[in-house]
């Protein structure tokens, strides 16, 4: 039975995520901080495959180590990594922002991602069969936009380092992709707003956003794919999602 490993399962594409998995039959290992989502999770989909759950922060090294070095074998070799969990804050301009914010995405996205892909790739590369990491990169991370900053620069570092994660695993049956999704309606505007519900419906109205399910459907596909294919990055938005013109400041008439 394959097994995935997937971060930030508690909501949006993690969540879609392992319901996904679940129906063709995958084992789950789930993390998240909210234990009490996990465990709702566990309840539902432990009527269809084995699931584990471990409660885990990403930013949290030794933590990180320690659970996916203690993993049971039921669930070993792992088959696929998805490093979904993640976040935005601050959708203020750069020059308004509080440090901290930027602390909390780089320590999030960058730092817990390379957290659990450095504790996951020994249980990767065990697996004859081949096996995949999959890494929630995001449009933001190839295209600027006001009050990307620093989640923007985060983003570009998942796609550096999944194509230089490739260069070091060519021989060895793993590949990497680095999934890159636009406009999305999860908890992520509610996250990046701090809570603020109405700013995040007011993001998703009028328009026909990205649903977690989509982007579930892409994960399951990149996971299954013939062993020998490597889809590098897959960027994908809502048809109803493009590019502005660039933004010029001008002298006043
Ligand atoms: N929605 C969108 O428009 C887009 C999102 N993305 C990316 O996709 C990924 C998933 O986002 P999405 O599903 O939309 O957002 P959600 O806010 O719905 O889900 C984020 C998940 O990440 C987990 N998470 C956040 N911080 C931590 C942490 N420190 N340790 C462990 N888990 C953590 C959360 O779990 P918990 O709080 O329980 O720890 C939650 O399960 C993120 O990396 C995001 O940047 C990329 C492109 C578009
Ligand atoms: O990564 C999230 C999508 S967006 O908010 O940057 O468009």
């Amino acid at each position: 039975m394959p097994s995935v490993l997937i971060t930030g399962a508690t909501s949006g594409f993690g969540k879609a995520a392992a319901q996904r998995f679940a129906q063709s039959g995958w084992s789950l290992i789930l993390t998240g901080r909210r234990e009490e989502r996990l465990k709702a999770l566990e309840e539902e989909l432990s009527k269809q495959v084995p699931v584990l759950t471990l409660t885990l922060d990403v930013r949290d090294s030794d933590a990180v180590t320690k659970a996916l070095g203690e993993l049971p074998e039921q669930f070993l070799p792992l088959t696929c990594l998805i490093n979904n969990a993640g976040l935005a804050l601050a959708p203020e301009p750069a020059q308004k922002v509080d440090l901290k914010d930027w602390h909390t995405m780089i320590d999030t996205n960058i730092t817990g991602l390379v957290n659990v892909t450095h504790a996951a790739l020994p249980l990767l590369l065990a697996n004859d069969e081949g096996a995949s990491i999959l890494n929630l990169g995001s449009v933001a991370g190839q295209w600027p936009y006001p009050g990307g900053h620093v989640y923007g620069a985060s983003k570009a570092f998942v796609q550096q380092f999944s194509y230089n994660l490739r260069c070091d695993l060519l021989g060895t049956g793993v590949r990497v992709t680095d999934l890159a999704p636009g406009m999305a309606e999860t908890e992520f505007t509610l996250v990046r707003t701090k809570g603020n519900q109405e700013a995040s419906d007011a993001l998703y109205r009028g328009t026909t956003p990205l649903q977690a399910e989509d982007i579930a459907e892409q994960l399951y596909y990149l996971a299954t794919l013939p062993a020998h294919i490597n889809i590098n990055r897959l960027e994908i938005m809502p048809v109803r999602q493009a590019w502005s013109p660039f933004n010029i400041n001008r002298d006043p008439e």
